[in-house]
């Protein structure tokens, strides 16, 4: 079973469930009167992004952007790969970017480069997770969920080789796991 391969539970549904909602709470004052545009870069942040947009109460409008540089392993090849593009402009909107996690930076180094080019009014970022440990790009998030320890996590949209995503809760998977996936042992 899938949850099997769990060594153990780093944040739980209930507490994800509790500090989406206050983040969801924040937002919505912080953007009282205004409609941003809340922007969830595919693929792990889909299930954070569902969630926290309905605890804003705020008029607000979705997109979503697909972007990925880790493939299937654990650390980022560096090189980050545009797989779907906006739908609509962003120019002299308020923008929100969504994200499930912050790590080494560059997925959201990249991304605000390209998207602050487009001349969006405002520009902030919403991530569920910081892992400031590993960060080697220069870039802070407006609003964190949750700090985490220098570990490789799953769960609550995040994969490992496309797997876990599912899972309701923030995991670390037992080392068994990757072993098998690089072949050692
Ligand atoms: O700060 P960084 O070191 O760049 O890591 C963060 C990024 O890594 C993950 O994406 P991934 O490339 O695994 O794609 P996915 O969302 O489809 O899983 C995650 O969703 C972030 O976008
Ligand atoms: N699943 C997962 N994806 C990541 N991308 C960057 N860091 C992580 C992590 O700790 N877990
Ligand atoms: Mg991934």
């Amino acid at each position: 079973m899938m949850k099997d391969d769990i060594e153990r539970i780093l944040i739980s549904q209930a507490e994800l469930e509790r500090r989406v909602a206050e983040l969801g709470a924040q937002i919505s004052a912080d953007y009282a009167g205004k409609e941003p545009i809340l922007v969830s870069v595919l693929r792990g942040s889909y299930i954070f992004m569902a969630d926290l947009t309905r605890h804003i109460d705020t008029f607000c409008r979705v997109d979503f952007m697909a972007v990925s540089s880790y493939g299937s392993g654990t650390v980022s090849s560096g090189q980050v790969n545009i797989i779907k593009d906006l739908s609509d402009s962003i120019e002299g909107r308020d923008v929100i970017v969504v994200e499930d996690i912050l790590d080494s930076g560059n997925t959201l180094h990249y991304l605000f480069q390209l998207l602050k080019a487009r001349h969006p009014a405002s520009i902030r970022l919403a991530t569920l997770l910081d892992k400031p440990s590993r960060r080697t790009k220069p870039i802070t998030a407006d609003y964190v969920g949750f700090e985490v320890p220098d570990e490789f996590v799953v769960g609550y949209g995040l994969d490992f080789d496309e797997r876990y995503r599912n899972l309701p809760y923030i995991g670390i998977l037992k080392p068994s796991v990757y072993k098998d996936k690089l072949g050692l042992e």
